[in-house]
Order: C-alpha cells, then sequence, then structure tokens
C-alpha cells in the first residue's frame, strides 16, 4: 500500500471512529437479545430456534475497523470467512454502531427480502436517512411503497421506455464516443457515468442537455457527497451543504412538474403516454402523491441509479480486458449483429440487445462477480426466526450479497470470472440476487441491462481497446482505483 492509500485509509478509520462515538451520543443502543416476545417462523428448521453466534468486538468500535481494513485488503472477504469458519453463515457482529446480524446464506437472505415491513424495514445509516426524507420510496412501507414501487417499476420495464433509452444511448454514446482519442487514455468509468447520468435524468424527469442538466449534475455531486459525511447539520457541515443542494434540485424539479400540469391543462401535450416516471406518478389517482413528494423521490431514486450502471459497465469492460477469450467471443456476437442489421438496413431494437446471449452471460456474471452493491440492511421490526436462527426485534441486519455471489457452495471457482457458467445456471435462485428481491427488489435492473448492453456493443463494434493495470475498490462504494483508463484503437 502507498502511503496516499495509507493516509487516506487512516484518515477514513478516524472517521469512522468519529461517526461511531457520535451515534453512541446520540442513544443508538445495541437492542438486547434476550427480548424474545413473538418469534415469526419464516424459514423452519428442525433444529431449535438459535441466536447467531459471533462477538460484537470492542465498546462503541464494535468490529467496524476490522470490517473496513477487510474491505480494503486485497481479499475483502476476510472479515466474513473468518466468521463464517467460526460461526457458521449467519453471526452477529456490531458494525457502523448496530448490532448486526450479518448472513452469508442464501436462503436466509432471501427469507428476510422477501419479508413484509412487518417483520423487516430497511435501515440506512443516520446521514442517509436525514438526506432522503421520511417520505423516500427507498424507506417508505406498506400500502405507499407497494403503489410507488409498482408504478416506477412498471415504467422502467416497459418497452416504451426501453425504445427512448436505445435512441438516447445512441446518441449519447456518438457524442462521446466520437471525440475519444488514440494519443490519450479514456477514462471508462468517467465516460460510463456521464452517459448513465444523462439517461437516468431524461427517464425520470425529462432534463436533457445544456445548464438545466449541468446545474443539475453540479447539485448532485454536491448532493451525494453528504452520504458519507458525518451526521452534523449546521452551516459550514457537509451534510448542510448536501441538503441544500438537495434543496436546490427538489425546487427544480417541481419547477418542471408545474410546467408539465400547466401543459396538460392547456392540453399542448399529448398526455396520454407517459414519457418519464414523474408522469407515470402525476398520473396517478390515490392523492397520495404530492408535487413534493414526487420532486423528493426523483432525486433519491437517482441514489441507487446513478453510480451503479457505470460500475457494471466498467467493472465488465475490466472483467473482459483480463479475459482474452470472452472478449473474443462478445465482440464476434456483436459484430454479427451488427453486420446483419447493415445488411437488412434495420436499425438495432431494444430486443436486439438484451437478446445476444453471450453478452447478457457476460452481464450476469459481472453482476456476480463485482457486486455493484455488496449488500442491503434492514432492521428486524420484531423477534423472527428463519431457518432455524433467531433475529430480535431491534437488530440490524445486513444480507451479504457479496459472500453468497463468491462463495463455493453456490459457484466452481468463484473468484474465476467465467460468463458460460451462465449455459447450464438458472439465474432465478437465492444465490444469485445481485438487485436484491422481494418487495424491494430493485425496479431499474432491466434498464440497467440494457444500458450495459448498449454500451458494450458500442465499444467492441467500433474500437480495439488496451487497458491500463487497475485496481477494484469495494468500499465504501464498489469502484476502479484509477477510473480505468484504456488505450483505444478505431477500427
Ligand atoms: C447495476 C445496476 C444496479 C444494481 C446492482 C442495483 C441494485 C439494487 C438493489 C440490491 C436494490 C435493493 C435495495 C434493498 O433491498 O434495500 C435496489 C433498489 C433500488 N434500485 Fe437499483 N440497482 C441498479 C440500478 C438501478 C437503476 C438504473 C435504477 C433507476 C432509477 C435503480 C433504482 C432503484 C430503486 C428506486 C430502488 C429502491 C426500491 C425500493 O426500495 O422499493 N437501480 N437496487
Amino acid at each position: 500500500m502507498d502511503i496516499t492509500s495509507s493516509l487516506l485509509l487512516v484518515s477514513f478509520f478516524l472517521f469512522v471512529i468519529i461517526i461511531l462515538i457520535f451515534n453512541k451520543i446520540n442513544g443508538l443502543k445495541s437492542p438486547s437479545a434476550s427480548k424474545k416476545k413473538l418469534i415469526e417462523h419464516v424459514v423452519t428448521h428442525s433444529h431449535a430456534p438459535r441466536f447467531p453466534q459471533g462477538s460484537l468486538g470492542w465498546p462503541i468500535l464494535g468490529e467496524t475497523i476490522e470490517f473496513i481494513s477487510s474491505a480494503y485488503s486485497d481479499h475483502p472477504e476476510s472479515f466474513m470467512d473468518k466468521r463464517r469458519l467460526m460461526y457458521g453463515r449467519v453471526f452477529k457482529s456490531h458494525i457502523f454502531g448496530t448490532a448486526t446480524i450479518v448472513s452469508t446464506d442464501a436462503e436466509v437472505n432471501k427469507a428476510v427480502l422477501q419479508s413484509d415491513s412487518t417483520a423487516f424495514v430497511p435501515f440506512y445509516p443516520k446521514t442517509v436517512r436525514e438526506l432522503m426524507g421520511n417520505s423516500s420510496i427507498l424507506l417508505i412501507n406498506g400500502s405507499l411503497h407497494r403503489r410507488f414501487h409498482g408504478l416506477v417499476g412498471s415504467f422502467l420495464k416497459s418497452p416504451l421506455l426501453k425504445a427512448q433509452i436505445v435512441r438516447d444511448m445512441h446518441e449519447f454514446l456518438s457524442e462521446s464516443m466520437d471525440l475519444w482519442s488514440e494519443d490519450q487514455p479514456v477514462l471508462l468509468q468517467d465516460v460510463s457515468k456521464n452517459v448513465a447520468f444523462k439517461v437516468l435524468a431524461k427517464a425520470l424527469i425529462s432534463v436533457e442537455k445544456g445548464e438545466e442538466l449541468e446545474e443539475l449534475k453540479e447539485e448532485f455531486e454536491q448532493f451525494i457527497t453528504g452520504l458519507m459525511s458525518l451526521p452534523i447539520n449546521f452551516p459550514g457541515t457537509q451534510l448542510h451543504r448536501s441538503l441544500q443542494a438537495k434543496k436546490k434540485m427538489v425546487k427544480q424539479v417541481e419547477k418542471i412538474i408545474e410546467g408539465k400540469v400547466r401543459r396538460a391543462k392547456n392540453k399542448e401535450e399529448d398526455g396520454v403516454i407517459a414519457k418519464d416516471v414523474v408522469d407515470v406518478l402525476l398520473k396517478d389517482s390515490s392523492g397520495n402523491l404530492t408535487h413534493n413528494l414526487i420532486a423528493n423521490n426523483m432525486i433519491d431514486m437517482m441514489i441507487p441509479g446513478h453510480d451503479s450502471v457505470p460500475v457494471l459497465i466498467t467493472l465488465a469492460v475490466k472483467f473482459l480486458s483480463d479475459s482474452p477469450t470472452a472478449l473474443h467471443f462478445l465482440m464476434e456476437e456483436n459484430m454479427e449483429l451488427k453486420s446483419l442489421k447493415e445488411l437488412t438496413g434495420e436499425q438495432l431494437y431494444w430486443n436486439d440487445y438484451l437478446s445476444l446471449p453471450f453478452t447478457q452471460k457476460v452481464i450476469t456474471e459481472t453482476l456476480r462477480m463485482g457486486n455493484v452493491i455488496i449488500g442491503v440492511m434492514r432492521k428486524a421490526m420484531k423477534d423472527v426466526e428463519i431457518k432455524g436462527y433467531v433475529i430480535p426485534k431491534g437488530w440490524c441486519f445486513l444480507a451479504y450479497l457479496r459472500s453468497v455471489h463468491l462463495d463455493k457452495l453456490y459457484y466452481d471457482s468463484p473468484y474465476k470470472f467465467n460468463p458460460w457458467r451462465w449455459q447450464e445456471r438458472d439465474m432465478n435462485t437465492s444465490s444469485f440476487s445481485p438487485f436484491g428481491g422481494g418487495q424491494r427488489l430493485c425496479p431499474g435492473l432491466d434498464l440497467a441491462r440494457l444500458e450495459a448492453s448498449i454500451f458494450l456493443h458500442h465499444l467492441v463494434t467500433r474500437f480495439r481497446w488496451v487497458a491500463e493495470e487497475d485496481t477494484i475498490i469495494n468500499f465504501p462504494t464498489v469502484h476502479m482505483k484509477n477510473k480505468l483508463p484504456i488505450w483505444i484503437n478505431r477500427r
């Protein structure tokens, strides 16, 4: 590890310690496991229910430092692997200021994700909760959540939106790729981030180019910086700056909504077809979705949407650059499609991209190995028993998806990038859940796959490239240390 990385690591540890102490002062207590009143049996098991084994580590700090240092190490699995060996696939720990049941068990994770809000609700750190607000889709539960999730999900999956994404991505990628130079490296992570943000802003609120988009992007960068900041809100702190940025963005979206409502009243626009997520939500007749709630949620939806797709694309390019055979197969398949379309004079449709079998396997394997989202957190609302384990009321639960995806119980040679493994495997099993599951299954999953497929198609059919050495960093979010520079040659 070089000096800069060591300094960064030390500062990060200090930051974590301050957060933990702050949480403690704010009264974040570890609930007692002894309060076993009502136990809900979600997955039955022959043994008597038992409280997961494990250690709560140091006072206040718990096992957070060990968790983070292993996440930054060459083998990020070491924290989980060590405990899995000592205590089994489900164990107790104390990370990020909270007593947590950590599960690396596919069935247990599935059962928790499938449970409703009477058993588990989403859990996010205090800063994130404050930035999102109580009416965020990421936090709400019950019927309002189901309605919101359903409306958003069906629009994001609609053929109409997919056709629009194809047109938009063709335009955004041409604009970007035409400017790529052979004399200097292209930073793949930045390029894909730029394109994905444009796609997202258009799909959510129809903001396209120019000043409006630039302003939104700038405020959004300020907003998300706060997600990893101290939960202290007064002028001068990062959390305060991020909250101010969100206010500005919400105002911007409210203006867009007012414009839409006005145009609909004056019948200036065809009000039948929804062009973006805002249109879909405005059509809801329940009366629960106020303009302010919609505007806030458009910003919140950018949190899971903005970074995940570029990371998926960047990791796919990284894995392909390291696996020449897979890259060759992918290139042949995409070249074939391109030639066929040129021959027939047809344009590329969204289902052309999604029906490329090997390309889809590459994306699936990237999702498995790359683990764009390493895990999801919940809080138990009552004592729950799953597969013989008791998860006590008030405890946090970490469904650690990454460990499942890299477990040799479920995958042969799990650290090998092998898209061919998906030839015989079913994706719809509990051991593969990069998009979560149950009622909170990612509504953007089709969008993510489509964007990655289009990006890869244009990359391999237009360029040959050599990627510079780069390292995957797995914490706090997955990204490439040097943004994955690639040297390109046009075909
Ligand atoms: C590679 C790309 C992506 C991955 C791996 C991913 C993964 C996930 C996961 C694991 C969850 C579940 C969180 C939980 O259970 O608490 C989730 C939820 C969510 N994702 Fe994605 N996501 C991706 C792309 C997107 C995109 C493009 C959007 C578009 C806006 C999006 C929007 C959302 C939303 C709104 C939720 C919250 C759903 C709810 O709580 O009801 N995601 N995502």
